[in-house]
């Protein structure tokens, strides 16, 4: 069943927002602190056509851990499954997306996947460019191309803000270099890392990403292949497993479809074959995850019948 109204939007909003007040926005990079935490915006993209708003939707954010999923992508397209998995793994790990605490207990100690930090940081380190500049530039054209807008920015205040307060991604990325796991300067990656995470759309464009992976990496539009399908397979598997950090098992059965989350407040959902949804509601929940956002999914996997199990 397809959302056919923005009306029909609206009235889910209005039930999931009463929950942005039993949440907090993210403090831990300063620049996030200043979102407002009453906010909520979701947007549907099924096709142009096709396309659904609630909320404040017109605002933009910062993609944070959703980066994840698209240099995931951009890692596998430069170099191939079989060597991205040789340095990250595939199993969820149960922790915070930050813990370092497998990388020390497990024998092997190549990160358990890419959505955890420390995967991510590996994952950015795999994407080719000579330069930071180069290696950014190829990250946000990717974007541009899921997106379908033309400009594409980062933005540079949140992107310093975590730069200078990204102590506990050092320390992964300096215990990654000593197990030979990460090549490179760990400061120039922190550097990337922290810009990818910066990245800013609004909850149309993020609809839109989730659209492309929902329609195995075609533009629902141009019917262009941007992305090949077994990369979007790969990308939509990941989201449903640790896509949500330690809260995916329960979004699996309570929503049942592949989402991934950020700490700004994003979230994007792709649901094969129906489109993709965007979100944006920066009061989190305790694992870090937008309160707002969550029940919203919930409301709209029931009200469309969406769950994919
Ligand atoms: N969960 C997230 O969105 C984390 C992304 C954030 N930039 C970090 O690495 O801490």
């Amino acid at each position: 069943m397809y959302c056919q109204t923005s009306s029909e939007l609206a009235e889910i909003l209005e039930r999931a927002v009463k929950m942005t007040t039993h949440g907090k926005v993210a403090t831990y990079i300063p620049a996030l602190a200043k979102a407002s935490p009453s906010l909520l915006g979701i947007s549907i993209y099924h096709d142009e056509e096709k396309c659904f708003h609630a909320g404040q939707t017109e605002q933009t954010f910062t993609l944070q851990s959703i980066s994840k999923v698209i240099a995931l992508a951009l890692a596998l397209m430069d170099h191939g499954a079989k060597t991205v998995f040789q340095h990250v793994g595939m199993e969820p790990t149960g922790d915070p997306f930050n813990s370092i605490a497998k990388l020390e207990t497990m024998q092997n100690v190549k990160p358990l996947n890419p959505m955890i930090n420390a995967g991510a940081l590996v994952v950015s380190s795999l994407i080719k460019g000579a330069t930071f500049h180069e290696k950014l530039g190829r990250l946000l054209d990717l974007v541009h191309d899921m997106t379908n807008v033309p400009e594409r920015k980062y933005n540079h205040e949140v992107a310093k803000s975590e730069i200078e307060t990204a102590h506990l991604n050092r320390s992964l990325a300096y215990f990654l270099k000593q197990h030979k796991l990460l090549s490179g300067h760990v400061e120039d990656l922190i550097e990337f890392y922290s810009h990818q995470c910066a990245i800013e759309v609004s909850c149309k464009d993020l609809a839109r990403i989730g659209a492309v992976l929902a329609y195995d990496g075609k533009d629902p539009v141009t019917k262009r292949i941007i992305l090949p399908a077994h990369i979007a397979r790969i990308c939509k598997t990941f989201m449903v497993t640790c896509g949500m950090y330690n809260a995916s098992g329960e979004f699996a059965i309570r929503v049942g479809i592949p989402a991934k989350s950020g700490v700004s407040g994003a979230i994007v959902a792709s649901i094969p074959g129906w489109g993709g949804i965007g979100i944006y509601g920066p009061a989190l929940d305790d694992k870090g995850n937008s309160i707002g956002g969550m029940r919203a999914l919930e409301i709209i996997s029931h009200a469309y019948d969406l769950h994919i199990f």
